[in-house]
């Protein structure tokens, strides 16, 4: 289950799925966490030793005891508090350890989802969505499960422990203190359910502050230019009269909540003394099971302020990890396709197909193309006419709005990724050195190949650059390492290609940055390589066109002329006139 979210961001899971992934979590370290609770209830249990000694010697006092005997309780009362401190302190540093290595697999957690999230997933809902919840999102959960998540179970632990002690040491005594707490708790309830959006729209103020000074600033000679100055500085004041009045508000809360969590820790000590009094002078109650009850009840302010203290901070976490969690169900979001998973052949087929961007207009428009095995294939026509779209259905990125994409009659965009990559690639412009050594970045696409393979594949690409590095395979690329140029960066991504083997490869202006020599000698490199598979190139330059075994030509959505280089050249319609002007004819 999710919460609905706009239209392409990524989904938010639900609060019983957020329980149910914190549960596996636990229960993945369930040893430490069990360590952790046991050493907690010690301590806090060794806590419990003081005050009610302190009653035992106001007693003992009260019958005559000498000094002799109040030494020796006094002494015990050292020994317990410093066991229940080297017992709290093992306790946070088990804690803390617990934290640190679930925080690490919700990390690992979350790279493997994004990882094998479909490519359409991310390109609608926008990489800064999924880069907030890989940082900001994991790093709130992080600061809960390594800080705030410790300290708030210890605190429980210790308040419980506290609760119990004073209704074992007198049951009325103990309804009392807890009938004094009450005022915390709906002190609490009114606070955190006014809290949130208080403080959501304070960093929205901030931001929107931030944001109105930095254009200012960076924009100030364009503002001085157009004389904005004076629209400016009321923007900027308005956006500062918003900070105010959203500050004001979360002061108010606190300012409404602290006094009364004060005033209600005194309540119960007061209460406590009160009834407590009037037993003792009825002999229901001896006077040091009072002190005992109240310093009790004075302990527990220390446990209570923790768990206030953290309160927001595991609100705004468990919005931040329901936002982690969201992702499990992204890849859930697409629809599932019904038909068989295992395509017959290695043939695509677009039968009718319609595609729109979001709610934007068609800007396919009843494509039908058949492409056979081994099938070298130019797409070409005007800027605009929707040949990349094209390429990204039948990469199976995007899934028509209207009609079919298939391989071997399976749809292409129904495949699982693994399936999908053995089949159809598309190589785009945009490549990434990813930070490793050239190895390493090489063998993300085949991670059993051996060296001659990594090789035979860069030399496949023309990549001959490779015996001038310094460490061969060992150089480290990406920031502080090796800068490959943008050909270079261009060649990688394509032995990577050559690596993974797939039986189509959809070519996107993907030589467009290598110089027309190199491109040439990378394209026949690449279709030596891929001899045998299916080739689909969109197309720039009409020399790719020209070696292809068919050309389609795109216009407006549409796939317009379609034939062999020569057939289209004779036929002298839309690609015979691209073909002349390109030739200066
Ligand atoms: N992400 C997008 N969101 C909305 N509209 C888009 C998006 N990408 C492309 N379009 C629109 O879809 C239409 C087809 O674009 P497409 O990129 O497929 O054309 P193209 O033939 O590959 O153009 P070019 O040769 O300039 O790359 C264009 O009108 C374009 O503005």
């Amino acid at each position: 289950m999710s919460t609905p979210s706009a239209a392409g961001s990524l989904p938010v899971a639900e609060p019983s799925r957020v329980r149910r992934a914190a549960l596996r979590l636990i229960r993945l370290d369930g040893r430490a966490f069990a360590a952790v609770i046991a050493l907690n209830a010690l301590a806090a249990g060794a806590g419990l030793v003081g005050p009610w000694l302190l009653g035992r010697i106001v007693d003992e006092v009260k019958a005559g005891a000498g000094v002799g005997a109040v030494d020796r309780l006094a002494l015990v009362i050292l020994a317990f508090a410093l066991v229940q401190l080297l017992l709290s302190r093992y306790a946070s540093y088990l804690g803390h350890r617990f934290g640190e290595r679930t925080l690490a697999r919700v990390r690992e957690q979350f790279a493997d989802r994004a990882l094998a999230l479909p490519a359409s997933v991310i390109e609608r809902a926008g990489t800064g969505d999924l880069t907030t919840r890989g940082t900001a999102d994991v790093a709130a959960v992080g600061t809960t499960l390594r800080d705030a998540g410790p300290e708030v179970l210890i605190a429980a632990v210790q308040a419980a422990f506290i609760l119990g002690a004073v209704f074992t040491l007198d049951p009325l005594l103990g309804a009392c203190g807890v009938l004094g707490l009450l005022g915390i708790w709906f002190a609490a309830r009114w606070y955190l359910r006014r809290a949130v959006t208080a403080y959501l729209d304070e960093g929205a103020a901030n931001s929107a502050l931030a944001e109105q000074l930095a254009a200012t600033t960076t924009g100030a000679r364009t503002v001085e230019a157009l004389g904005l100055e004076r629209r400016r500085l009321e923007a900027c004041r308005q956006a500062v009269e918003e900070c105010r009045r959203t500050r004001t508000r979360t002061l108010f809360l606190r300012s409404v909540l602290f006094p009364i969590v004060d005033v209600s820790y005194v309540i119960p000590v007061a209460g406590v003394l009160l009834i407590g009094g009037v037993m003792t002078q009825g002999g229901g109650m001896t006077l040091g099971t009072v002190v005992a009850a109240a310093l009790y009840l004075r302990q527990l302010s220390h446990p209570l302020d923790t768990v206030l203290f953290h309160l927001e901070n595991l609100q705004s976490s468990s919005a931040s990890f329901a936002r982690v969690e969201g992702l499990a169900l992204a890849s859930r979001q697409e629809p599932a396709g019904a038909g068989p998973s295992v395509p017959a052949s290695d043939r695509l087929e677009v039968a009718g197909a319609h595609y729109a961007y979001d709610s934007g207009p068609d800007v396919l428009r009843g494509v039908d193309l058949t492409v056979q095995p081994g099938e070298r294939l130019a797409i070409v026509g005007p800027s605009g006419a929707g040949k990349t779209t094209l390429g990204r259905l039948l990469a199976g990125v995007d899934r028509p709005r209207a009609g079919t994409v298939t391989v071997g009659g399976v749809p292409v965009a129904d495949l699982d990724p693994d399936r999908l990559r053995e089949r159809v690639i598309l190589v785009t412009q945009e490549h990434h050195v990813f930070l490793g050594t050239v190895r390493d970045n090489l063998r993300i696409a085949a991670p059993s190949a051996t060296d001659a393979d990594l090789h035979a594949a860069l030399t496949a690409v023309g990549a001959d650059w490779i015996g001038d590095l310094p460490d061969g395979l060992d150089t480290d690329l990406g920031p502080g390492g090796h800068r490959l140029d943008g050909a270079q960066t261009q060649q990688v991504a394509l032995a990577r290609v050559v690596l993974a083997d797939p039986h189509t490869l959809i070519l996107d202006e993907a030589t467009a940055l290598l110089d027309p020599g190199t491109a040439r000698h990378t394209e026949r490199a690449l279709a030596a390589v891929l001899a045998g598979r299916t080739v689909i190139a969109i197309a720039h330059r009409l020399q790719t066109a020209h070696d292809a075994d068919r050309v389609a030509v795109m216009q407006d959505g549409r796939l317009t002329e379609l034939g062999t280089h020569h057939d289209l050249v004779a036929a002298g319609g839309t690609y015979a006139a691209l073909w002349h002007s390109w030739h200066g004819d």
